[in-house]
């Protein structure tokens, strides 16, 4: 049987996805809320992280432990970079996350962590910095479903940060620090952790706002989440079908 887990950081980024899966309380997660559903033989376990990339990172290694998962998902809303292709309301799936503002500042300007010459992982022929890699035929096939399903989708770089851009420079400073089509706060945290252990990971964002001068009223987070875990509904049907589970 396969066994998939998706992870998002607040209640309403998870609420419609537990009533479509008829999705019920997992006791046992202590500090972490889970539930579980059964989808055409495979098993889906929702966990409610918190918010950033401390209580995703937390919660992804506790998941990665405990249930040994055949692949993680992370959703949620996020932020879309200008010249990223994407409005309010489509939907990003990420073909890499990145830790954004993780480096030094130096008196001539921001670098990532290569300055320093750590790499947050190490493993698999690979150094990595500040980006991280995704499943990319996974990643495909979540655009490739969008697309067939009307959905409006964009597949591209994520950036997570600590602090979110609430103006337009910022964002156009990240902008120059990595390529990235949308912000948010806790995505390189769950594919890091997934990295780790080996884990396939897909990351799909239904767009709430653009990353600009922080004006809620143009927010649309109900409607952001109510695509994107339309989406999701449908989609995880199609990966309980075809993710390969233990036999
Ligand atoms: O009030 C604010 O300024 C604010 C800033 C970021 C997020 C929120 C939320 O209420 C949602 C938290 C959740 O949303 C993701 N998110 C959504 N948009 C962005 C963004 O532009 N930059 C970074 N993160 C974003 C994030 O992953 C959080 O988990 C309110």
């Amino acid at each position: 049987m396969s066994r998939i887990i998706v992870t998002a950081s607040t209640r309403m980024e998870l609420s419609e996805l537990l009533v479509a899966t008829s999705a019920s309380a997992l006791p046992g997660g202590g500090h972490l809320p889970l539930h579980r559903a059964d989808l055409r033989g495979a098993e889906i376990i929702f966990a409610l992280t918190g918010l950033g990339k401390v209580n995703a990172a937390s919660a992804a290694t506790l998941l990665c432990e405990r249930y040994a998962p055949d692949l993680m998902v992370n959703t949620g809303c996020g932020g879309a970079f200008a010249g990223s292709g994407l409005t309010v309301g489509d939907l990003a799936v990420a073909d890499s996350e990145c830790l954004a503002d993780e480096g030094v500042q130096t008196p001539t300007g921001w670098r990532g962590l290569d300055l320093i010459g750590i790499p947050v992982y190490e493993g698999r022929g690979e150094r990595l910095f500040n980006r991280i890699p995704l499943d990319l035929e996974v990643a495909r096939r979540a655009l490739d479903c969008a697309m067939t399903g009307g959905f409006k989708a964009v597949m591209g770089p994520f950036l997570t940060v600590s602090t979110c851009s609430g103006t337009a420079r910022q964002g156009e400073e990240l902008l120059r620090r990595f390529p990235g089509v949308c912000e948010n706060m806790e995505g390189a945290a769950v594919a890091q952790v997934a990295l780790m252990y080996g884990i396939p990971c897909l990351e799909v964002r239904g767009i709430s706002n653009m990353v600009e001068d922080r004006d809620l009223s143009r927010w649309e987070l109900k409607r952001a989440l109510g695509e994107v875990q339309r989406f999701l509904a449908g989609h995880l049907e199609q990966l309980a079908d075809k993710t390969p589970g233990t036999p």
